[in-house]
């Protein structure tokens, strides 16, 4: 059954964007309706019948405009399909899972929302913002980790789940209790 999803993200170099597409294309080619946003640009959410938000990871943490939207939208997300992902591991370790800022968990469990998925991110010298950023795309960090194989088959289950009104089984196996680092 077709719904009308939204696919809000927050990046800061671009990469979440190009993964929050990459996930609005497919979740298209199941037939749903889908709205990719900057998640700033959102203002209502009130039309869709499911939320997919992505957030770069710095510093551990989700870029301050996705958690601002799950505080803002805490009530009307909690009665939607909500699935959350996060893009963040570059360089060696870009296969490691990212567990949710403590903040993030909280308002994911008044969302009713499964822990986020994570996705390797990216880094170049071409789009580093920053001195830090700079400095850290010139390291064994570099490169475009982001696997599309990955997140197309993600999306795919997102959509079916969407579907059938149900959960996303990727996120079926994965505890509750997960913990953040901080
Ligand atoms: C200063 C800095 C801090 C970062 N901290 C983390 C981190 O804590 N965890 C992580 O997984 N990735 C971290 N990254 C990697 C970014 O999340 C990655 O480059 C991501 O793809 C950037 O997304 P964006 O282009 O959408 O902003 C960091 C990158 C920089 C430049």
């Amino acid at each position: 059954m077709s719904r009308k999803v939204l696919v809000a993200y927050a990046t800061k170099m671009g990469a979440t964007a190009g993964i929050a597409e990459a996930i609005g294309a497919e979740l298209r080619n199941h037939g749903h309706q889908v709205d990719v946003r900057e998640v700033g640009q959102v203002s209502t959410i009130g039309w869709y019948d499911a939320v997919v938000l992505g957030s770069a990871v710095y510093a551990h943490r989700w870029r301050p405009e996705a958690v601002t939207f799950l505080r803002h939208h805490t009530k009307e997300l909690g009665n939607r399909q909500v699935w959350l992902f996060h893009s963040g591991p570059v360089g060696p370790a870009s296969d490691q899972t990212q567990l949710m800022p403590r903040k993030v968990q909280r308002l994911a469990r008044r969302i009713g929302a499964t822990p986020a998925m994570t996705f390797a991110g990216k880094l170049t010298t071409e789009t580093a913002e920053g001195f830090l950023a700079t400095r850290m795309a010139r390291t064994e960090l570099a490169g475009d980790f982001r696997d599309w194989e990955l997140i197309a088959a993600w999306a795919k289950d997102v959509a079916a789940a969407i579907s059938s009104g149900d959960v996303s089984s990727w996120h079926r196996a994965e505890t509750e209790g997960q913990e953040a680092a901080r």
